[in-house]
Order: C-alpha cells, then sequence, then structure tokens
C-alpha cells in the first residue's frame, strides 16, 4: 500500500537529512506506529505519501504508483484515498458535528443523500452518536478528535494517516481514541500513526517502525516503545545523518526485522469499501482539504 524505496529527504544542504535511505512496506490493512524523537523525520514521511514534500532522493509508491510521477493536476485524486488526523483537531469552529463531516463529502461533490445516509453511520462509528448538532467548543478533547477521525474516514481512503492524533489527549481519553482507530483498521483501512505515546504503543502490540535522525533504526510486529527511545535527535546543522555515539541508529535493534521486509503478521483484511470505513479531510482552506473522499488510494 506504501512503500519507501531508499528514500532520502533533504530539506537544507546544509543540515542532516530529515530522512535517509528509508526503505521500508506497508501492506494493505495493516496498522502501523511510526515512532521516534522529536525531528526523527515521522511527519515528514507522512508528507511523502501526501505529496506534499517531494523525495530528495529514492522513489516513494502509494497503492502501486510512483508519487514522483503523479502529475499535479491528480493530486487532489491521491490526496482523496488518504484520511489524515492531527493533533490539533482542525475542526471548524463554526460547524456542527454534522456540518464538519459532512463538508467534507460536499468539497468532492457528493450527493445531499448519500451526506444525510453517510455522516451518521460514521459518527456511530466513532462513537458520537446523537451528538451531531454540538459545535466543536462544545466538546471535549477526545470528542473532537472523534469528529476529526469522522472527516478523515467519511469518503472510505484506503489509508489513514495520523499524526500524533492523541498527542493534546489524556491517558484514558487516549485510549478510547484508540480503539476507534484500531476498529478502523479491523474495517480494513491501512493505518499509520505517528507517536511519541509509549503507553499507546505498548498497550496495543502493532507493528512499530522507529525512526532515529531519519533512518529506520527498528521494524518490528508487535512492537514495544521504551522510554529510553526517546533520545533528542542529532542537531540538524553540518552533522552527519547518525551519530558515531548513537550505535542503534546505525544498527537495528536485536529481535528486528528488516526494514524492507514484509511482516508475515501483517493482515490485509480487505478494501476500505468492503469494510463501510469512510474518510475525510482535513481543514477549509489548507491543502490538506484535499485529503478528502473517493478515490484512487481506496480503488
Ligand atoms: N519545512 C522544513 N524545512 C526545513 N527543515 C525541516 C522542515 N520540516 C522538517 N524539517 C527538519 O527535518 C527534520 C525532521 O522533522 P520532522 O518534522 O519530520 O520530525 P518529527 O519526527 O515529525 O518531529 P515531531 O515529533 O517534533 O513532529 C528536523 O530536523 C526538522 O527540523
Amino acid at each position: 500500500m506504501i512503500t519507501f524505496d531508499n528514500v532520502t529527504k533533504v530539506y537544507d544542504r546544509k543540515s542532516r537529512p530529515a530522512l535517509n535511505s528509508v526503505s521500508l512496506d506497508v501492506d494493505r490493512g495493516e496498522f502501523v506506529f511510526l515512532v521516534g524523537a522529536s525531528g526523527s523525520g515521522k511527519s515528514t514521511l507522512i508528507r511523502l505519501v501526501l505529496k506534499e514534500e517531494h523525495a530528495t532522493r529514492g522513489t516513494v509508491y502509494v497503492a502501486g504508483s510512483n508519487v514522483a510521477k503523479i502529475p499535479s493536476w491528480r493530486v487532489p485524486r491521491l490526496r482523496r484515498g488518504i484520511g489524515v488526523v492531527f493533533q490539533d483537531f482542525r475542526l471548524l469552529p463554526n460547524k456542527t458535528v454534522f456540518a464538519n463531516v459532512a463538508f467534507a463529502m460536499q468539497v468532492i461533490g457528493r450527493s445531499r443523500a448519500v451526506i444525510r445516509d453517510s455522516v451518521p453511520e460514521v459518527l456511530k462509528t466513532v462513537g458520537l452518536e446523537g451528538k451531531d448538532n454540538r459545535l466543536p467548543h462544545e466538546l471535549s478533547g477526545g470528542e473532537q478528535q472523534r469528529v476529526a477521525i469522522a472527516r478523515a474516514i467519511v469518503n472510505r481512503p484506503g489509508i489513514l494517516l495520523a499524526d500524533e492524533p492523541t498527542g493534546n489527549l489524556d491517558p484514558t481519553t487516549s485510549l478510547g481514541i484508540m480503539k476507534v482507530l484500531d476498529r478502523i483498521n479491523q474495517n480494513g483501512t491501512t493505518v499509520v500513526m505517528a507517536t511519541h505515546d509509549h503507553d499507546i504503543v505498548n498497550a496495543m502490540r502493532k507493528r512499530v517502525i522507529e525512526l532515529r535522525n531519519g533512518q529506520v533504526v527498528r521494524d518490528e510486529r508487535e512492537g514495544i516503545y521504551l522510554a529510553t527511545a526517546m533520545q533528542p535527535v542529532v542537531p540538524a546543522a553540518g552533522t552527519d545523518a547518525v551519530s558515531e555515539k548513537d550505535p542503534a541508529a546505525a544498527a537495528p535493534a536485536a529481535g528486528t526485522v528488516s526494514a524492507s521486509s514484509r511482516p508475515e503478521a501483517a493482515g490485509t483484511p480487505g478494501s476500505a469499501e468492503q469494510s463501510g470505513a469512510r474518510q475525510g479531510s482535513a481543514n477549509e482552506g489548507s491543502a490538506k482539504q484535499n485529503s478528502t473522499a473517493g478515490s484512487e488510494v481506496s480503488e
């Protein structure tokens, strides 16, 4: 579903690469945690999948397409197949829960009848039945994130990217959000979640890909995330990609699988279409606005 083939991303030639020779495969239907300290490259990886950034070297494939070769007029179609959720929810403050989710369908021209049927269904999936008419400020943080997730899946994306979706939430609320994401994944959507949250990673026991200084240092089935992994990154300016004092950054940890191998445990439970999972977009007016709806990726 997502393949990185020896991908390097350099933002600034005087700094170390944000991603350095990253190779990995995420199969359809997998749930993958992307972990690593601040600055390790998690968000960059997500932006490359969305073609918000371009790889300096190497190739990114999404649903079999080389992202670099997708012409700009087809990028919205790529993004429609990818739901995105952020730490800060990015809801439209003056629209109700229903309208926030419906908006993701309106922008891709879904009919009112389809919207009327689909929105309550997806609100039920995320556990927000009966809250259709609330405004975002009338919801708890966890509920607001559920709205964002509903919006991200309402158009049935094949992939859901979540960048620190529990970063603003307390541990109990975070676990509720993880149950929602797990359910969406069980329904067939491939989920890639960037996180710093050890407790969540350790509770879920899903595949863990760990980045350090832009390199994959661990790719483990049913992995855990130790607090010691939260080491500061090598200072960016004028340094090499990997610190000599940090052997873990140069070699995979014991017991891990190759970064480019496919975990046998990875299931392929089928497409989002089969599942009833749905997708949506980010905030009004943003680039990720285009990450709404229907799609190439889920085709
Ligand atoms: N637009 C940009 N221009 C220049 N450098 C950037 C840009 N975006 C990210 N970087 C640099 O690339 C590296 C990786 O950043 P990235 O945001 O991908 O890390 P991250 O793991 O997502 O961090 P966090 O957990 O804090 O969000 C960092 O050194 C960062 O400073």
